[in-house]
This record gives structure tokens, sequence and C-alpha cells, in this order.
């Protein structure tokens, strides 16, 4: 068993880490043999929640966990720490976009960022899945200064399952049977899910998604809004947002990132753009990566159709209009 690391998990109290602190505490993100100390971060009306929540770790006995620390101190919750997943935030209700939380979240982001910057290891892994994720991990990493750019990410994992979900039905084979489908840009209604440079096995036998699927109508049209609107079918559905997805795909999201991805397997992630296939640059943009040694690298060369091209033009307007909305808001 490897020495403990220190984890934090912000929004302790909520919905989404009720699922995700097992999920960790089990060995799913880090591995079976590293064992792990949490700091639990939420807001002051929420340490009795917090307790309760500690309780339950306490009573699952799980053998990884050698410490649990509940706090609403920030300074406590990111010292030390090598990975932070950082969920604490409002959810949208019924009728609501993403963005109408930034000027709410933003804030939040901006003070995590300090502390962060001050008190967390200088290689931590920032893993933002609090709405609108991708905005939010821009302005985290913009007050963590002494800290890489990019060590801060945003998920779009969710959106990659539900992708890869909607393929795998539609062509009748399993889960893993789909590879390589791609999230473009915002965690949001004009994100672009692409199959493209996808593939899927059929009888063991590789394809192209698009010829297997062999209905372009469908992957330019019915697919694509799938995906976007998933989240609001969810929040209409339960009258909560997804959770018990959210936390898979935060997990899937770190453990890719510690462990690394099968080369030729590619996931998607909100990174710091370079403006690779012409998205603008110093935007947290979703791109499809390969992970080597704990680093993510942006996948080069994909095939992109006018489309698709059309549509990263969409999703990467967005994200600079947030952008510039985000920074008004925590400037004054
Ligand atoms: N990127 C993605 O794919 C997804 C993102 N989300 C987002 O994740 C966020 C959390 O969702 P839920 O867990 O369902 O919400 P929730 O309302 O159940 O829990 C949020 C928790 O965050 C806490 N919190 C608020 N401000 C905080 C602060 N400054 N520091 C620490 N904790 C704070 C709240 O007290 C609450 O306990 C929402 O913004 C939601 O929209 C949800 C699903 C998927
Ligand atoms: O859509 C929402 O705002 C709820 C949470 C979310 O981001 C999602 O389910 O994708």
């Amino acid at each position: 068993m490897s020495e403990p690391i220190k984890v934090v998990v912000t929004g302790a109290a909520g919905q989404i880490a009720y699922s995700l602190l097992y999920m960790i505490a089990r060995g799913e993100v880090f591995g079976k043999d590293q064992s792990l100390i949490l700091h639990l971060l939420d807001i002051p009306p929420m340490v009795g929640v917090l307790d309760g929540v500690c309780m339950e770790l306490a009573d699952s006995a799980l053998p990884l966990l050698h410490k649990v620390f509940p706090t609403t101190d920030p300074a406590v919750a990111f010292n030390d720490v090598s990975a932070a997943f950082l969920v604490g935030a409002m959810p949208r209700r019924e009728g609501m976009e993403r963005k109408d939380l930034l000027s709410a979240n933003v804030k939040i982001f901006k003070a995590q960022g300090a502390a962060i910057n001050q008190y967390a290891k200088k290689d931590v892994k920032v893993l933002v899945v609090g709405n609108p994720a991708n905005t939010n991990a821009l302005i985290c990493s913009h007050y963590a200064p002494t800290i890489p750019k990019e060590n801060f990410t945003a998920m779009t994992r969710l959106d990659q399952n539900r992708a890869k979900a909607q393929i795998a039905a539609k062509v009748g084979v399993q889960i893993t049977d789909v590879l390589n489908v791609i999230i473009w840009g915002n965690h949001s209604s004009t994100q672009f899910p692409d199959v493209l440079n996808g593939n899927v096995k059929v009888n063991g036998v590789e394809k192209s998604i698009f010829d297997a699927v062999n209905n372009k109508a469908y992957l330019q049209n019915e697919f694509v809004e799938t995906v976007q609107k998933r989240g609001a079918a969810v929040i209409s559905a339960r009258k909560m947002s997804s959770a018990m997805s959210a936390a898979k795909a935060a997990c899937d999201h770190m453990h890719d990132w510690w462990n690394g991805t099968q080369p030729g397997n590619y996931v998607s992630m909100g990174v710091i753009s370079d403006g690779s296939y012409g998205a603008p640059k110093d935007i947290i943009f979703s791109f499809p990566v390969e992970i080597v040694n704990k680093k993510w690298k942006i996948v080069q060369g994909l095939k992109l159709d006018d489309f698709a091209n059309s549509k990263l033009v969409i999703t990467g307007k967005e994200l600079l209009e947030e952008k510039q909305e985000a920074m008004s808001v925590v400037q004054d």
C-alpha cells in the first residue's frame, strides 16, 4: 500500500459528492493500492449534512481511507492536496442555461483558485465539475498563477459518456465497443459531440461509426441535440440535475489523467486551448486528448468536415463571451 495522498472534494455535502466520495474511497480513481486522506469542503450551513456524510464514510469501512477531514475553511481543504474535485457550486434548475449560473458560481472559483495557489501541491490536478465548468476552470487557473495552466481541466466526460451510450444503443453494441467519440468546446448546449473519427466494433469487426450508423441526418441532428440537451432532460425528469452519472464521469476523467490512456484511445477534457483545430486560444475548450505520465496532449491531425468546423466556431464563440462576462464579474 502506497503512502496516502490528499484529495479534496468541494461541495462534499451535495448530491454529486454523495456518489463521488464512495467511488474515490473505493479506489476506483487512484487505484486499489493507493491509500487516501479525503478533505471535504462545503459551506457553513451544510456542516450538519457534512457530518452525516462523514459518518457514512466511516460506516462504509473502506480499507483505503486513512482519514477524513470535513471543513468549511479553504485553507484546510486545499492544504497539500494532490488532486482536487471542484464540485461545489449552484446547480441550474429547469428552464435555465448553465451560463445563467455564471455570476454566482464564478466567484467561488476565484476564491478557490487563490486557495489552491497558496496551499495545494504545485503539481495538483484540478478537475472542475461545477457549472459553467469550462469558464469556472479558466477563472480558477487565472487566480492560481503559480500552478501550470495544464493542471486545470473541466469535465466534459459526462457528455462523452452520454454520446457513447447513444451510439451503442443505436448500433446495438456494448458501451465498450464504441471508441473515440469526441466532445468539442463548451459543456453547454453548444458543445459538439462528434463521431467522425470514432469507431465501433460490430461482431468483432471495427468500422467507422459513420458507416455503422449509416444515417448522416441522425448523426448531424438528433444525435447531436440529444447529447447537447441530455442534462436538461435529466433535470426535467428528476427535478434535480445528473448526479450519479456526473460522479462516474468525474472518476473516469481523474482516473485517466492519473493513470493514462490506452494507445490510440482518446478521451475528451476541457483544457487550456493552444488554438488547435482553430479553437480560440486561452479558453478552456474540450478537445480529444491522450495522456501519458499524468500529462495530457491534444490529439492532432483528426479530420473535421465543414459541418464540424461550423460547430466548433459556435461553441468557441460562446466560450469567449463567457470568459469576457466572467472576467467582468470577478473584477467587480
Ligand atoms: N460538468 C458536468 O458535467 C456537470 C456539472 N454539474 C454541476 O456540478 C455542480 C454541483 O452539482 P450538485 O452536486 O448536484 O449540486 P448540489 O446543490 O447538490 O451540491 C452542491 C454543493 O456545493 C456546496 N457549495 C456551494 N458553494 C460552495 C463553496 N463556495 N465551497 C464549497 N462548497 C460549496 C453546496 O452547499 C452544496 O452542498 C453544479 O454546478 C452542477 O450544475 C452537474 C452535473 C454534471
Ligand atoms: O445540465 C445541468 O446544468 C445539470 C448538470 C450538468 O451539467 C449535466 O447534467 O450535464
